[in-house]
């Protein structure tokens, strides 16, 4: 099991030469093929870290991280790079990983080109695809498009769309949908998470909100961290319903506080807080 990615007692450490700070503190964890684990925590408690050291932007300082049941360190840098561009992370700022003179449509054909070789009709037609599965239609009326003449939640699902080009198998979403307004936020949430089944991908979803860890981990897991270390890690609507940890809880109060709490809960203390409808299920 957790075939595709598997971190075996990470730790990273930064040090500099004022300080040494332990972002991430002997984490296992693993993912499957369509398997969800949302990671959870207040800022600053690595989350990011294990997202980065995932997607291999960092090198983890201790343990080992496995892709396909294969040490990083015993591959090649062709076999590593392989398996990096399986993980594609999905950035928090879409204006920020968008190229601003680049059109809807030749930000998805370079990678298209690049990667997967293709060209005329054949390009054009992924190109369509993906537009079309992110929920960009017609598809005809986005590609001429430039990031500034499209929402916010138009360029995420831009974003999600070039991250789908190389046909990964896992997708680490890091605060991927944390700048956008929450009406927007659930429509992208259920886009993305709709995709996932469909393609039975693997997720790492990161988020300091357990309300939205609750409604994208519905029927999988989530992971709380808390200063570098998993202090609670189980299937969603058991640790949201029946929290182990006091600092699981008090991330509970902290989404409840931010008014997110679901208006038709039955059971207020046991119910995780969200205002939007819990997903469908296997949505
Ligand atoms: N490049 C770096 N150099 C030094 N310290 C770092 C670096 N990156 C992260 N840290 C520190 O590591 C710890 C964990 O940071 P990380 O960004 O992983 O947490 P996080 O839970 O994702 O927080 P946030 O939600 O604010 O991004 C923090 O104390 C942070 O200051």
């Amino acid at each position: 099991m957790n075939g595709l990615v598997f971190l075996s007692d990470i730790s990273k450490v930064y040090r500099s030469r004022r300080r040494e700070v332990t972002a991430v503190d002997r984490v296992t964890l693993g993912l499957d093929p369509g398997q969800i684990v949302c990671l959870v925590g207040e800022s600053g408690s690595g989350k990011s870290t294990i997202g980065r050291i995932v997607t291999g932007l960092t090198d983890p300082t201790a343990g080992d991280l496995r892709y396909g049941g294969v040490s990083a360190r015993s591959m090649s840098r062709r076999e590593l790079k392989a398996s990096r561009l399986a993980v594609q992370l999905i950035h928090q700022d879409p204006y920020a990983s968008l190229n601003p003179g680049m059109t809807v449509g030749a930000t998805l054909a370079a990678p298209l080109k690049r990667h997967e070789g293709l060209s005329g009709t054949e390009l054009s037609r992924r190109i369509r695809t993906l537009l079309e599965d992110v929920g960009l239609t017609p598809s005809g009326l986005f590609e001429p498009k430039l990031p500034h003449e499209l929402s916010g939640g138009q360029r995420q699902r831009v974003v999600i769309a070039r991250s789908l080009t190389v046909d990964p198998k896992v997708l680490v979403a890091d605060e991927a949908l944390s700048m956008l307004d929450v009406s927007i936020r659930v429509s992208v949430l259920q886009m993305l998470r709709g995709l996932c089944d469909d393609r039975e991908l693997a997720v790492l979803f990161i988020t300091h909100d357990l309300a939205v860890a609750r409604q994208f981990g519905d029927g999988h897991t989530v992971a709380v961290m808390q200063q570098g270390r998993i202090v609670e890690h189980r299937d969603t609507a058991t640790l949201v319903a029946n929290p182990e940890h006091d600092y699981t809880r008090d991330l509970l109060r902290a989404a409840r506080h931010e008014g997110l709490r679901s208006r038709h809960s039955p059971h207020p203390q046991s119910v995780p807080a969200t205002n939007a409808p819990a997903m469908p299920p296997g949505r």
